[in-house]
């Protein structure tokens, strides 16, 4: 099983589509610091290039020709080239930085708005953990990528005026190093397949480590209690076994790249040695050139190929993997319907809930069954009902935030999941516990739903939020908040949210349980003023204080919906009467359900 839902099927090709897209777009940017490298690298070839040619010239000029001297400068030469090489090598890690980071960023917030376009879409459960693994996926790219740019940059540098210096040097040398050399290339190519291939199931492996030891450990009193301690064990065992042979699948991939170096590195420098002499005795070549061209081999083509086929090969195929991974889980969803009202626009804002029925699951058990309800413009309805009965699912439903599974709600007679992106919150505006105040100043996020309102209008929203005194301390609406989740309070937070929801046109209102965190005082001023707010409010009540407030309460009690008023349901209903007393202790009187509340029949 794979977390992120990426095949493991036969894509074996480096860098092909989403990957090589997401890449390209994360260094989108950074341009200008991969110009630097590749200006720098030129410098950093200068031993590689040279290096035969001046040991040839040092030996054939210098020492053989009984000029000392000689020999000794261009070994000098040498040793300057080395030290311009290392001044290159210092003087990467600036562009090196300014390549890396910002591509980081840029994936972390590919990353962050994928997820956040998910959720808020529906297209997918908001997923933390998902966030969380996806961003240390993305600091390995970074690392992977940093050093690809230290390792594989170099290397192509290495190889390729290694190849210049050899055949300027001594061409029928070249001819005798590129062959094995070209096979040997070809035959890496090949077992990068194979390479990426294990890789990628050895990932998939490891989740599903993480996956079946995560739903042991967290399921571990019930395993416990049930005997199930060895069937858990064979569970997690397997996947434990299954990701050992796929990670020594990979270190066979690794182990069978060594005759790679061989075929490339030691074979052409045996070849060198072979013909050497007879070529040296023709006059084709002289001694000293047949020592410059083992160097070559020896000093910077197999070094080369030993980073190729190890450190190179290893990196490049985790960054395909992951890069595959992110690509996947980046993929932009569908925008529905454009934004805009799918048909005709609602007309008015009463809500008519028809057979309701909703589970999160084609096979879960329906969470809200069978609800008939209609709330008519301008109501003020309270839903209650125990922990888990389904409150906040109903009042995502009335949101069009889901989809029915059966049945339909109709707001101003339109389904009101058709509803577009932009219009949806226009129409209904949610207010759920979890209040978001974003970075920027109150009065930007006072007026988040209502870019519009004037100066009157904001402090007319502040007034009946009594958000007065926080703004006071906050120094005016045009502070900004830094850091709002540290520098306002969790009730604060909901204030603002509050404020901000007062502030909208929205005709629909719903408050699910989005006074929690104030004290009784505040939460009566709040609810009191989207009470007098023009429109249908909603509540999802988690103290008797709301439903008194309420014109009607809807009671979910897991099988059935009972609407009334807070009088009759608690003479009729002993579910409600229940939670009243759970609430404030006290005993229900007598009385009788109002009949036209429209429960599930
Ligand atoms: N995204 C989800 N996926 C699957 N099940 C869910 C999801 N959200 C809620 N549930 C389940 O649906 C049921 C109803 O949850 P819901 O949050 O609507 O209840 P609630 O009455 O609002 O509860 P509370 O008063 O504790 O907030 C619960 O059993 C809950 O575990």
């Amino acid at each position: 099983m794979s977390l992120t839902g990426v095949s493991t099927g036969a894509r074996t090709a480096p860098f092909r589509g989403p990957a090589a897209r997401l890449l390209a777009r994360s260094l989108s940017g950074a341009g200008g610091p991969l110009r630097r490298i590749a200006l720098w690298s030129v410098l950093e070839a200068g031993p590689a290039l040279a290096s035969g040619w001046a040991l040839a010239a040092a030996l054939d000029r210098g020492f053989l020709a009984g000029e000392p001297g000689t020999g000794l400068l261009w070994i000098g030469l040498l040793a300057t080239l080395y030290v311009v090489r290392a001044l290159a090598e210092r003087a990467l890690f600036d562009p090196l930085a300014a390549c890396v980071e910002p591509m980081r960023d840029a994936l972390v917030t590919a990353v962050v708005d994928a997820t956040l376009s998910r959720a808020v879409r529906g297209a997918g459960a908001y997923d933390a953990a998902g966030v969380s693994r996806m961003t240390s996926q993305v600091d390995t790219v970074r690392l992977v990528v940093g050093a690809l740019l230290r390792t594989a940059r170099p290397l192509t540098v290495t190889l390729i005026a290694t190849l210049v210096g050899l055949a300027a040097l001594a061409p029928v040398l070249a001819a005798v190093v590129a062959v094995p050399l070209a096979a040997a290339l070809i035959a890496f190519a090949v077992s990068m397949r194979s390479v990426i291939r294990r890789r990628r199931a050895a990932v998939v492996a490891e989740e599903d480590v993480a996956a079946s030891t995560g739903a042991v450990l967290g399921a571990g009193r019930d395993i416990a209690a049930l005997g199930a301690v060895a069937l858990a064990c064979g569970t997690t065992g397997r996947s434990a076994r299954a990701s050992a042979r796929a990670s020594v699948a990979v270190a066979w991939a690794a182990a069978a790249r060594v005759p790679i170096v061989l075929l490339g590195g030691q074979l052409p420098l045996l070849l060198v040695l072979l013909a050497g002499p007879t070529l040296v005795e023709e006059g084709t070549v002289s001694a000293g050139e047949v020592v410059g061209a083992s160097l070559y081999v020896t000093g910077s083509l197999v070094p080369a190929l030993q980073l190729l086929t190890g450190t190179v090969a290893g990196l490049w195929g985790q960054l395909q993997v992951v890069l595959e991974r992110l690509a996947a889980a980046t993929e932009p969803c569908e925008e529905p319907a454009s934004g805009t009202v799918r048909g005709d626009a609602p007309s008015g804002y009463r809500i008519d809930v028809d057979h309701l029925t909703f589970a999160y699951g084609p096979h879960a058990e329906p969470v809200v069954r069978d609800v008939r309800l209609s709330v008519p413009e301008g109501d003020h309805l309270v839903i209650v009902g125990a922990s888990g009965v389904g409150k906040s699912t109903l009042a995502g439903l009335l949101a069009g935030l889901e989809r029915p599974s059966g049945g339909r709600i109709l707001l101003g007679g339109r389904p009101v999941a058709d509803l577009g992106t932009r219009e949806r919150p226009a129409a209904v505006a949610l207010l759920p516990q979890e209040a978001y105040v974003f970075r920027g100043t109150l009065r930007d996020n006072l007026r988040y739903l209502a870019p519009d309102a004037d100066p009157a209008a904001v402090a007319a929203s502040i007034a009946a939020m009594g958000l007065g005194p926080v703004v006071e301390r906050l120094g005016g609406v045009d502070a900004v908040l830094e850091d709002p989740a540290a520098e306002l309070s969790s009730g604060e937070r909901q204030l603002v949210a509050a404020a901000r929801t007062w502030l909208s046109d929205a005709p629909v209102v719903l408050l699910d349980e989005a006074t929690c965190h104030l004290d009784m005082r505040s939460e009566a001023v709040v609810e009191a003023a989207f009470a007098a707010r023009p429109g249908t409010l909603v509540v999802i009540a988690h103290r008797l204080a709301s439903a008194l407030r309420g014109r009607r309460v809807l009671l979910l009690d897991g099988t059935r919906a009972v609407c009334g008023t807070h009088t009759e349901l608690l003479a009729a209903e002993p579910g409600y009467a229940a939670l009243v007393g759970h609430w404030d202790g006290t005993a229900p009187p007598a009385g009788r359900p109002d009949a036209s509340a429209v429960p599930g029949e």
